[in-house]
């Protein structure tokens, strides 16, 4: 590493741990450290994978675990001697649609802190509310009706805020707490994302929102580009003055991407000898930084297997639908980021695997799952005469299809007719390939639309699929998705693939600060200095020819299934 260069910082605050990485202008990769929530700090919060849950549907992390968690990460980074005075700028990335209450004292807290105290000694008072809504949250069926009403249909209000109404989505929560806690609502100065909020300790005041993570809030008119004056005054109880109040609550939204929005706190100099120079530029969410992990080309997908489960692509086309979202670009006016996301991603998986025989304590948890998930064939058709099974396995309520928590198992023939609930069902180790299957198949599903042919000859599908987040580290889930979802050139997974969030952060802030007379795009700097070689590894064939077309037969049938099921197990 050379000596002497500038650092840059990328935060990834998300479900089940906050990351911190420091990377070189070149790109490479000087040092790293995570908090886990639960092994860190679980006993003493009472969360359990990072979240506490409650009745009628909520799901909220305590917003005193992430100020205990920004000191323990970052000590853990001086600990291994990262040369944190030469860290120029600072972005991040976090997870989407939470919410963090500040209260009238909020500004003057933040603005006072003293080294020889900890975030969580001073900042417990500067919160209105001591929770963030998490995205698993799903507490406002209420007022996702109200969104819809109010803005006439479903496709109506996707069209202005990019999606339509979602349980998780910040003006559905901050219109449900102001039912709940009025006098809350009434003590909040002002209202954070996740990732303002992050930003706002370092700023040492409260930070702007960011252009692309402001699009999870169904508040946000995108073709307008300005708050919905509609939308505002519904979430905060029908008049002009709420309305008002509640944009002030919100603050300005910053447009650029890039650039500094000022130096870095005192308090982060004193105590871990950050350079008072050092500036922080915008965060964002933790999927808009995923797209920020390397260069995305069109036709290039990213599957991210984190908590959640979220399929990505960046777009210059807005074509909004119910089904899924588009949020601005993190950096590029005039470019989207198309994203499906389910709730049952990694934590459903790992249902299905404890449900499996222990493999020896020595070895990979994931061993028994793998086996299976890799001797069982495409839809478990073994011979002419199989019928192929579909399952679906929902551990929490999904958000796409909106069908209840629950099992499904049915059968088709392998043209995909024939539909039916399997009578007998079949054994757990079957689930294993089954519920990658089902991931991936509705990810296709969702998508087609928005791919075409890669090549002469080749069916509509990605360029390449990159893998991301902790579920990449799985080899049987790399194969597994590359046969439903294809993938001319293969499927990747990025080195860092458990870190690619706070990586795309990092990345961002090489970006905010290095950019060439501010006019730079992030592809043409980033494209000019990522090195395919040692960023990321093939570790999937992709689209095999056969196989492919074998899932695409069972389409149909998938859709099919979740429409019956939807019709009779729809949400609560
Ligand atoms: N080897 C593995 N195989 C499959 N899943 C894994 C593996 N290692 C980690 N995971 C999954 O990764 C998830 C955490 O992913 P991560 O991207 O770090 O989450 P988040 O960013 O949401 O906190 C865990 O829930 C776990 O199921
Ligand atoms: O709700 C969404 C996206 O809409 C989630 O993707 C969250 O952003 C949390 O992500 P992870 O913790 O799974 O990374």
């Amino acid at each position: 590493m050379a000596d002497n260069g500038p650092l840059y910082l990328g935060f990834d605050l998300s479900t089940q741990q906050l990351k911190a990485i420091v990377i070189q202008s070149d790109l490479s990769v000087v040092s790293s450290a995570r908090v886990d929530f639960d092994q860190d700090f679980g006993a003493k919060y009472k969360i359990i994978n990072g979240v506490i849950k409650e009745t009628e549907g909520q799901v909220f992390a305590p917003v005193a675990l992430w100020l205990e968690s920004l000191d323990l990460v970052l000590k853990r980074l001086q600990d291994q001697n990262t040369p944190l005075n030469r860290i120029r700028g600072i972005s991040g990335s976090c997870q989407q649609h939470g919410s963090v209450y500040w209260g009238r004292e909020a500004e003057k807290l933040l603005g006072a802190l003293n080294a020889d105290k900890t975030l969580v000694e001073q900042l417990t008072d500067a919160f209105s509310h001591p929770y963030a809504p998490n995205w698993q949250d799903h507490s406002t069926q209420n007022e996702c009706d109200k969104f819809e009403e109010t803005m006439g249909t479903a496709e109506r209000l996707a069209q202005v805020t990019g999606s339509s109404a979602h349980h998780r989505f910040t003006g559905t929560q901050i219109m449900r707490l102001r039912r709940k806690l009025p006098s809350m609502y009434e003590a909040t100065s002002r209202i954070s994302l996740v990732s303002s909020f992050l930003a706002s300790l370092f700023l040492g005041t409260v930070a702007p929102m960011d252009i692309s993570d402001v699009c999870g809030m169904n508040l946000w008119d995108i073709p307008g580009n300005n708050w919905s004056e509609t939308l505002l005054k519904l979430a905060s109880g029908g008049t002009q003055e709420g309305a008002a109040e509640l944009r002030s609550k919100l603050g300005e939204v910053r447009q650029d991407g890039g650039g500094s929005m000022g130096n870095i706190s005192s308090y982060f100099v004193s105590k871990y000898g950050f350079s008072p120079k050092c500036g922080i530029a915008p965060f964002t969410g933790d999927n808009p930084a995923t797209i920020l992990a390397l260069p995305l080309r069109p036709l290039d997908a990213i599957v991210s297997l984190g908590t959640s489960t979220t399929y990505l692509m960046s777009t210059p086309i807005y074509k909004p639908d119910p089904s899924y979202h588009f949020f601005n670009h993190p950096t590029t006016p005039g470019q989207y980021m198309f994203m499906l996301c389910y709730k049952n991603g990694g934590l459903a998986r790992e249902k299905v695997r404890d449900a499996l025989p222990r493999p020896a304590e020595s070895s990979d948890p994931w061993a028994t799952f793998n086996q299976h998930a890799l001797s069982t064939p495409p839809l478990d058709i073994r011979s002419e005469s199989d019928r192929a099974k579909l399952g679906l396995y929902f551990d929490l309520p999904e958000i796409v299809p909106n069908i209840r928590a629950g099992t499904w198992r049915y059968e088709c023939k392998p043209d995909g007719t024939g539909l039916q609930e399997s009578r007998s069902g079949w054994p757990e180790s079957t689930d294993a390939r089954a519920i990658i299957e089902s991931q991936a198949l509705s990810m296709r599903l969702r998508s087609q639309k928005l791919v075409t042919t890669p090549g002469e000859g080749l069916p509509a599908q990605p360029r390449r699929v990159y893998l991301v987040g902790g579920g990449s580290l799985n080899p049987a889930i790399a194969q597994v998705m590359g046969d439903v979802l294809g993938g001319a050139d293969g499927i990747y997974k990025l080195d860092v693939g458990g870190n690619a969030c706070a990586l795309g952060g990092a990345y961002k802030a090489v970006w905010a600060f290095e950019r060439r007379d501010n006019k730079e795009t992030f592809d043409e700097l980033i494209g000019k200095r990522w090195k395919e070689e040692g960023a990321i590894q093939k570790v999937g064939e992709g689209y095999k020819q056969g196989v492919f077309e074998k899932y695409g037969s069972v389409l149909g049938a998938f859709e099919e299934m979740e429409e019956r099921i939807l019709k009779v197990a729809r949400n609560a």
